[in-house]
């Protein structure tokens, strides 16, 4: 796995200037679909920049020619002055709009393009992946992340913005007055230590701000997935206590942030004021030779508040470029994480058509040191019903796990319709093999969408047949909107027992030549599951079944049992033959029948 893609941690390590800049290439490489936007922006801050150095130069003209005294200061030139100002007025108006719509425009399409990237290759990955990184982390990636994008490049174009700034105003400076401006040169240095050693505290501050922050969402959200634990417990003031303690940190981390932001902004302001207290000595020393004309004066303070001004952007908003850089690399290791496996073989077209499933010795291991499954040999001819018993623990799912392909298995061959796995279609090996599972998932949407779950092929009667055939239309008749009941997250609003229903009318709908069921039925009760063991020995028929059961009554009908302990098949045969043996199974329907 790619490295630091879980953990939080990373707000932690110090990431280095190379990796930083490569990041940022990074990041405005992501920006190539929408280079006309940004190009356009570009554009707009440079004609900006030009504008300014050219009108405050002709503005300085005009001052020293045209409103010098009382002779030239007439009505007309009054007019003229401010026609000139409000035409450059309106100019910077226009131009300022275009710098930030085309550059908010351009931002936003990019940062959803990297948010479309991450979750196309979620989709991708493979079930071990998922394993080691929690969801909400994953959400972070998708959300979070990218949102801090959009002001990373608004600080690279406030940087080019600053940049023309100062270069406009150091010419014009030069054009106003050369011996002033070369002084004030002696201000640069300053400035840049300022900001080197800004950036090298504010850098560590930020990152330990971010690292509280992160302790404080995980305690908030761990002591909200626990609330019931701990309410039961009585530990109300414990996880309070914590969660004070975590908060405490983090005020004392933002609050060292604010400090060091608030010392940053003295010091730019400082270093402004020294460089016009600076530009007025020297040229008061001018005038004591020669009279410096107003227009000059007017010239010089806004070339120095020109320099200043794109400054106080900049600093401020460094700590984003901290934020951006370090969500960068956590999305840009997402993208280039190689978690694929299973992978099919090239070319693999085969197709199921019967349903026949063979495990040919088939060894697992989720780490690939502690092996689950061990040997693993059966065969289910098509349409017969395969049970998987033994305790928890045992293997069931993982067996179930290696047949879908979430996870690669070690050694072995399994094969469907004597063709191994590998050479399967992926499309044909989805569409065949119809999963339940323990926890039925439920989407946002109604119930015949949670049915239909995409597949347009499917009518409104052939979504009814399905839910009738596994006895959800029972439940499903008696709502006010039936098939149009919306569906909230997860299904809240309906019971386990009507959830699995609905995922079983899903899975029947469409047509899989093989079912897996996996404890299907664990999560409805007694009355209701009778009800459907009837529907589900229907929808079994010409269909091969692979069942997980902890009820062992739900699979007494099977063709074949095979009792799994610590990976292995220690006992197989049907349900008469294993009970008449005495054996491992009897006595786990024996320990059941005492329960
Ligand atoms: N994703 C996983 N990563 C690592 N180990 C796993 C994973 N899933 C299961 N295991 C381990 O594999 C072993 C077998 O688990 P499995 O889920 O296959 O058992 P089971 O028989 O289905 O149990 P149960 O009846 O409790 O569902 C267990 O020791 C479990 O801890």
């Amino acid at each position: 796995m790619a490295e630091n893609t879980t953990s939080q941690s990373v707000w932690s390590q110090s990431l280095s200037v190379k990796t930083q800049f490569g990041l940022g290439v990074w990041l405005m490489r992501q920006t190539r679909g929408q280079l006309a936007y940004f190009i356009g922006s570009l554009i707009a801050i440079i004609a900006q920049s030009v504008l300014m150095t050219l009108t405050t130069k002709i503005f300085a003209n005009f001052l020293n020619t045209k409103l010098s005294d009382q002779m030239t200061t007439t009505t007309r030139n009054l007019v003229i002055f401010a026609a000139i100002y409000s035409s450059w007025r309106i100019l910077q108006s226009i131009f300022s709009y275009l710098y930030t719509f085309l550059l908010g425009r351009g931002a936003i399409r990019a940062q959803a393009d990297i948010r479309m990237q991450i979750f196309t290759k979620l989709h991708s990955l493979g079930m071990r992946f998922f394993d080691q990184v929690p969801a909400g982390s994953l959400v972070t990636r998708t959300v979070n992340d990218t949102s801090t994008f959009w002001d990373f490049y608004f600080f690279i174009f406030s940087l080019f913005s600053a940049l023309s700034l100062i270069v406009g105003s150091f010419v014009g400076l030069f054009l106003s007055n050369v011996y002033v401006s070369s002084w004030l040169l002696l201000i640069f240095p300053i400035i840049i230590v300022i900001l080197f050693v800004y950036q090298r505290f504010s850098s560590s501050i930020f990152r330990g701000m971010r690292a509280k922050l992160s302790e404080l969402n995980a305690k908030i959200a761990e002591s909200i997935s626990g609330i019931s634990v701990i309410q039961d417990f009585n530990q109300e003031a414990r996880f309070s206590d914590d969660f004070s303690r975590e908060n405490d940190n983090y005020f004392h981390a933002r609050y060292r942030m604010i400090r060091a932001d608030a010392l940053i902004d003295i010091s730019r302001d400082l270093t402004g004021g020294l460089a016009l207290a600076l530009a007025m000595a020297l040229l008061g020393q001018l005038s004591l030779n020669n009279a410096i004309a107003a227009g000059t004066i007017y010239a010089v303070i806004n070339y120095i508040s020109a320099i200043f001004e794109p400054l106080r952007n900049i600093t401020n908003q460094m700590s984003v470029l901290q934020e951006a850089t370090v969500s960068a690399y956590r999305v840009k290791n997402l993208l280039s994480e190689d978690e694929y496996d299973p992978r099919q073989n090239a070319n693999a077209t085969g197709k199921i058509t019967r349903g026949k499933i063979e495990f040919r010795n088939v060894s697992f291991s989720y780490d690939g040191e502690n092996q689950i499954l061990k040997n693993i040999s059966f065969v289910a001819e098509p349409g017969q019903t395969i049970a998987f018993v033994g305790h928890t623990g045992s293997g069931k799912s993982s067996t179930i796990n290696a047949l879908m392909r979430f996870y690669e298995f070690d050694s072995g061959q399994i094969l469907i319709d004597d063709i191994d796995i590998r050479d399967i279609d992926p499309k044909s090996l989805r569409e065949q093999m119809g999963l339940v599972l323990q926890e039925p998932f439920l989407f946002y949407g109604d119930l015949a969408f949670n049915i239909r779950m995409y597949d347009d092929s499917l009518s409104d009667t052939a979504v009814a047949t399905a839910a009738r055939l596994v006895g959800a239309d029972k439940f499903i008749d008696k709502l006010s909107n039936g098939y149009q009941t919306l569906v909230n997250e997860n299904g809240a609003g309906f019971s386990a027992g009507e959830k699995q229903l609905i995922s079983f009318a899903r899975t029947i709908a469409h047509d899989p030549k093989i079912l897996i069921l996996d404890e299907a039925t664990s999560h409805i009760d007694t009355a209701s599951e009778s009800l459907i063991q009837e529907s589900l020995l229907k929808i079994q028929e010409n269909r091969t079944t692979i069942a997980i059961a902890h009820r062992l009554s739900t699979i007494k009908h099977a063709n074949l049992i095979l009792v799994l302990d610590k990976g292995q098949i220690v006992e197989q045969g049907t349900h008469a033959e294993l009970i008449s043996k005495g054996g491992y199974y009897a006595e786990l329907i024996a320990l059941q029948n005492k329960a």
